[in-house]
């Protein structure tokens, strides 16, 4: 007997029963479609011939003789680290000064790219053998610690530009997500970097070399830091998002005219006119590695930007007085803005990507525990 339809396929069917043929219906669908996306996509890696050679430009000639190249402070070497199949991925390396930061980064990102850890898996931190940095990779995102200062970062950047040219990398961007001291901002602002400065305004990352002083330029990425600013969304998020200019120093007491530090030759007045001065020339903040950051990711040719977060208005005070809980909470807020921009360029690249297939190319070398799933 035709069932209500009219048909014989479901001829005596009750809605329950065909509530369930239509459930199972739709899964075996999805999972077939899921298939052949998997087939799509290991089709074309098949066809894609790897890469020969990175991206980045203007290294050093002496890095091919290099049989093993030692990354003495991140503790990895070529001759035991497959370097293309560990790290030939990663399109986006983050960068902060803490490795906790980093380490929330990293998690943030992969819950943004819904990139899934197996529950008896952590994050591995991969620079541990070389007790300096943190190194957390997610899927093609590295998350750095850097610590403080253009040394620390100079001597991480080095070795990061050389692990991704042995990883034959193909145009990598870098970000540096940082705190700053704002000049004249309200504490919790983001602030965008259009340039950084050194102490006397110029836009330059100074390194004595072989005696000399050497001057590299230090400036960014323009379309990188006005796409950054785009990607703010001022009524709906809960803070501001500025762009201008940031002066790097060498320290961060008298270096950014604080009366604060164990010394002090300089007076209150002195420090005010300062500050209005380069106020009125369109810088917004203060930070510790901006030249050397743009200066060493310019050599490279790597798009780059800095997004910080200012915790002090120098125009009120030097001393950082919000309170723990509020600044882990504003610790968020570039994260969101690059977060935004990484998961962007992410489906841009991948608009036919698959979690489960990326997860398989996501090297266990990774990961604390078992294998991510
Ligand atoms: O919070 P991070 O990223 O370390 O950045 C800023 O904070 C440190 C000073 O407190 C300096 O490194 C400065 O650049
Ligand atoms: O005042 C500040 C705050 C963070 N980082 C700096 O370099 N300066």
């Amino acid at each position: 007997m035709p069932g209500n339809c009219g048909c014989n396929t479901c001829a005596g069917a009750s809605p329950c029963e065909l509530n369930r043929d239509v459930c199972q219906l739709k899964e075996l669908v999805r999972s077939q479609g899921k298939q052949l996306g998997q087939l799509v996509r290991h089709m074309k890696m098949g066809c894609k011939k790897p890469p020969k050679e990175s991206t980045l430009k203007g290294l050093s000639p002496c890095l091919k003789c290099l049989q093993p190249d030692v990354l003495y402070h991140l503790g990895m070497d070529t001759a035991t680290m497959d370097f293309p199949k560990v790290f030939g991925d990663v399109r986006f390396v983050c960068m902060g000064g803490t490795a906790e930061r980093m380490e929330r980064f990293a998690y943030k990102i992969m819950k943004e790219l819904s990139l899934k850890l197996n529950p008896a898996t952590t994050l591995r931190n991969m620079a541990e053998p070389g007790h300096r940095y943190a190194l957390y990779k997610v899927g093609p995102v590295l998350c750095v610690s850097h610590g403080m200062g253009c040394p620390s970062i100079s001597i991480l950047l080095h070795e990061l530009i050389k692990m991704l040219h042995h990883a034959k990398c193909q145009d990598p961007v870098f970000i540096r997500i940082g705190t700053c001291g704002g000049i004249g901002i309200e504490p919790g602002t983001v602030v965008i970097s259009s340039e950084a400065l050194d102490g006397m305004l110029n836009p330059y990352y100074e390194l004595i070399v072989q005696g000399k002083v050497v001057l590299y330029s230090s400036k960014l990425d323009q379309c990188l830091a006005n796409e950054l600013l785009s990607l703010a969304i001022p009524c709906e998020d809960e803070f501001c998002t500025i762009i201008g200019k940031t002066i790097c120093t060498n320290d961060f007491y008298e270096g950014q005219t604080r009366l604060d530090g164990a010394f002090c030759d300089y007076t209150n007045q002195s420090k005010t006119a300062y500050l209005q001065s380069v106020q009125c020339q369109g810088v917004v903040n203060f930070d510790m590695e901006s030249t050397a950051f743009a200066a060493l990711t310019n050599r490279a040719s790597i798009r780059s930007a800095i997004v910080s977060l200012c915790i002090v208005n120098r125009m009120e005070g030097d001393q950082i007085l919000s309170p723990p809980e509020c600044l882990s909470e504003w610790e968020k807020r570039p994260q969101v803005l690059v977060a935004r921009y990484i998961r962007k360029e992410f489906l841009k690249r991948d608009d036919d990507s698959d979690t489960e297939v990326y997860d398989e190319v996501c090297p266990s070398a990774c990961l604390e525990g078992d294998k991510a799933i």
